[in-house]
């Protein structure tokens, strides 16, 4: 399948191979990309990264039947020359560099805001003035809370979908004051998205934002101590996991009453896919991609992987299954939180990216 012959569009035209720079290629989301690619498509990609380590499988030369088709460059993009050129060899890049774990935004806000927007200015410089089409990678977080959040608990309007269900052209974003540092990523995140938008209508920049909502699946973040420094506090699937393996309580912060709705990996890269492969249709869109129907309170989820756990290894739970933690404790200083994540899939359904 992987030369791709007879592949067309979803307007019926045949799909050219394409070469695509991607820039955090060695990331989670970059290598399930990386995997369909080149496993489905024709296209080739040159695969942008500090580390390798999660594309190690794609690269090994003799092995595999795309070697040729991507290249790995080892590009630190904070400081690096080959970065234009790299993009002008292209014909779309794909921007998905970030610091992403929010144990980091209230901790590391400098880092964090640098890494989202300063690192990210010259790679929508670099596609702006060499009329390079971009997949810039934002996050679900930009919506930040909901303006349901701020009713009392038991309004009625807190039912109501237009005051929960986050759609890209209408909900604003709603942050919290500057002391919650937990915002600086979302903040951030939300800058670049103007500038590339303010790009798409000024200069002309083709262009694509994805809003990716809790997408799950191997090769995601790290357990502390084993593959991830031991000190380290990763996503929440990763640090329930790690919790359940130790035989320890799961941690629920703030009583474990967010709300998220989670998507396997594999089902959010077809639509990745789609959005490459279908330029006319997906350019000047911002696209949430998740799943409205997967939602689960942190608290349901800890329960659901316990009960996973327990038949899967054959252990039995432990007395206290979950342990209640303040965010102060769990995350330091500054952190806040996203009450609900329910995507708004209209725009990706009109576009008939399904
Ligand atoms: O994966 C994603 O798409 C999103 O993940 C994170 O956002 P968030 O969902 O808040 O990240 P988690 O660390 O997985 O936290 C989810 C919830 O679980 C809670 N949590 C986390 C860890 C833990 O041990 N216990 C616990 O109760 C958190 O307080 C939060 O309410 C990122 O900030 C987003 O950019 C990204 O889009």
């Amino acid at each position: 399948m992987a030369s791709g012959a007879n592949r067309v569009d979803l307007d019926g035209r045949p799909i050219k191979p394409m070469t695509i720079c991607m820039i955090g290629a060695g990331g989670f989301i970059g290598s399930h990309l990386c995997e369909k690619l080149m496993t489905e498509t024709p296209h080739k990609v040159l695969a942008l990264d500090v580390y390798n380590d999660k594309i190690k499988h794609l690269l090994e030369p003799d092995s595999v039947e795309w070697s040729g088709r991507i290249q790995f460059h080892r590009i630190n993009i904070k400081h690096d020359s080959r970065l234009e050129g790299l993009i002008k060899m292209a014909d779309l890049t794909i921007n998905l560099a970030a610091i992403c774990t929010p144990a980091d935004y209230n901790t590391r806000p400098l880092d964090t805001i640098y890494s989202n927007f300063i690192d990210a200015l010259p790679v929508v410089k670099y596609c702006s003035e060499n009329n390079k089409r971009l997949i810039h990678f934002s996050t679900c977080e930009v919506y930040g809370k909901t303006i349901g959040s701020f009713l009392p608990k038991d309004h009625p309007l807190r039912d109501d979908p237009s005051f929960y269900v986050l759609k890209e052209d209408i909900s604003p974003c709603i942050f919290g004051s500057i002391e919650k540092q937990r915002w600086s990523y979302a903040c951030a995140k939300q800058l670049i998205e103007r500038l590339v938008y303010a790009e798409g209508a000024e200069n002309g920049l083709e262009f694509t934002i994805v809003r990716p909502f809790n997408w799950i699946g191997p090769r995601m973040d790290f357990i502390p101590g084993i593959d991830g420094p031991s000190e380290g506090v990763p996503r929440v699937l990763a640090c329930f996991s790690n919790n359940l393996l130790r035989r320890e309580p799961l941690k629920l912060v703030d009583g474990g009453e967010s709300q998220r709705t989670f998507i396997y990996i594999k089902d959010a890269i077809e639509a990745v896919l789609l959005m490459i492969e279908n330029p006319e249709r997906a350019n000047g869109h911002i696209f949430n991609v998740g799943n409205p129907n997967n939602e689960v309170t942190v608290r349901q989820l800890a329960e659901m992987m316990t009960e996973v756990y327990a038949k899967v290894s054959g252990e039995g739970a432990i007395e206290s299954p979950t342990v209640d933690v303040s965010s102060k404790e769990f995350y330091g200083e500054g952190y806040d939180d996203s009450d609900k994540r329910i995507p708004d899939m209209t725009i990706r359904n009109e576009d008939s990216l399904i």
